[in-house]
């Protein structure tokens, strides 16, 4: 369990984050937040990678601060420009990773990159170098290292960048699976990613906290406040002052689909709304104009 109590970061005069208060469970949670929100600086002080400037973070009860070395044992990392070099082999760079992490008995080293290799589906392309891997499988070793150690709390920040669809959900699916028995935290600003495998969701925006519950609390920001209308093409300026999520042509009409407080147009009706709808909803709520 990773307890984060009145976290604070600030670089120079710029406050990254701001009095976070979280509790993370086993089990993927999803930190969304737009460009700029706080999301890798979040990870990287739980990676202990950098210092917060206040507040305290515990995992199974083991202070950061105090004992950050301690914490390491339980964390792997993913970061968010994961490279290795292309002439390795996926073998070579995990028994590398091992060498780094102090194991010296060569035998253990090979159990353990076996096991992980196995763990990420890379076991039948292991020998082969890294520059033959697709953007999903680069991925995949990405968590293959971060699994070395079987640590149970795993850090991964915005993993599916460039990932084309198939590999993302397969990507996805790993996450979830070994999110069974350890606690994931996977940073996004795309909605996709933790709407199918996350049980709870984190929103952080301009470094606050600004949301912490289940996949329904984020939906439910943008009840009763999706709209769809039919206009013509000449009145869609009409609809400018509010926040348009999509449109699509039928016919000699467009489609629009608006989140707002009060119907955008006469003959606009209410719709049921997604995640993202609530996601959108929630950040133009704090952040003012976000069109
Ligand atoms: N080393 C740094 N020095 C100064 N400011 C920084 C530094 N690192 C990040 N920031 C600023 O802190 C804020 C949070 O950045 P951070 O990278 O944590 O956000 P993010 O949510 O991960 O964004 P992205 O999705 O773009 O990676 C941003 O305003 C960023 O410009």
């Amino acid at each position: 369990m990773i307890e984060i109590r009145g976290l604070c970061k600030r670089y120079r005069r710029h406050w990254a984050l701001r009095d976070l208060e979280l509790t993370v469970e086993t089990g993927m949670f999803g930190l969304l937040g737009p460009n700029g929100a706080g999301k890798t600086t979040l990870m990287r002080i739980l990676a202990t990678l950098l210092r917060p400037t206040s507040g305290e973070v515990r995992i199974d009860g083991i202070s950061l601060r105090q004992n950050p070395d301690e914490i390491r044992k339980r964390i792997g990392y993913l970061p968010q420009f994961f490279q290795i070099y292309p002439q390795m082999t996926a073998w070579e760079f995990l028994d590398y990773v091992a060498v780094l992490k102090g194991w010296t008995d060569a035998r253990k080293r090979r159990e353990q990159v076996m096991e992980v290799v196995e763990q990420v589906h890379l076991a039948d392309r292991v020998s082969d170098k890294v520059k033959t891997y697709s953007g999903g499988m680069r991925q995949r070793l990405g968590i293959a290292q971060a699994l070395l150690g079987d640590p149970q709390v795993l850090i991964v920040d915005e993993p599916t960048a460039g990932l084309d669809p198939e590999e993302r959900v397969r990507f996805r699916n790993l996450l979830a699976t070994l999110a069974l028995h350890k606690t994931v935290i996977l940073s996004t600003h795309i909605v996709g990613d933790i709407e199918s495998s996350c049980r709870r969701v984190g929103v952080l925006d301009q470094g606050r906290l600004v949301l912490a519950g289940s996949l329904g609390d984020l939906q439910a920001f943008a009840e009763g406040k999706v709209w769809e209308v039919r206009v013509g093409e000449e009145r869609l300026p009409e609809l400018a002052r509010w926040q348009l999520i999509s449109t699509r042509q039928e016919g000699s009409e467009v489609v629009c689909r608006v989140i707002a407080d009060e119907p955008p147009l006469s003959g606009a009706r209410t719709v049921e709304p997604t995640l993202e709808d609530g996601y959108l909803a929630l950040l133009s709520r704090r952040g003012g104009d976000r069109r």
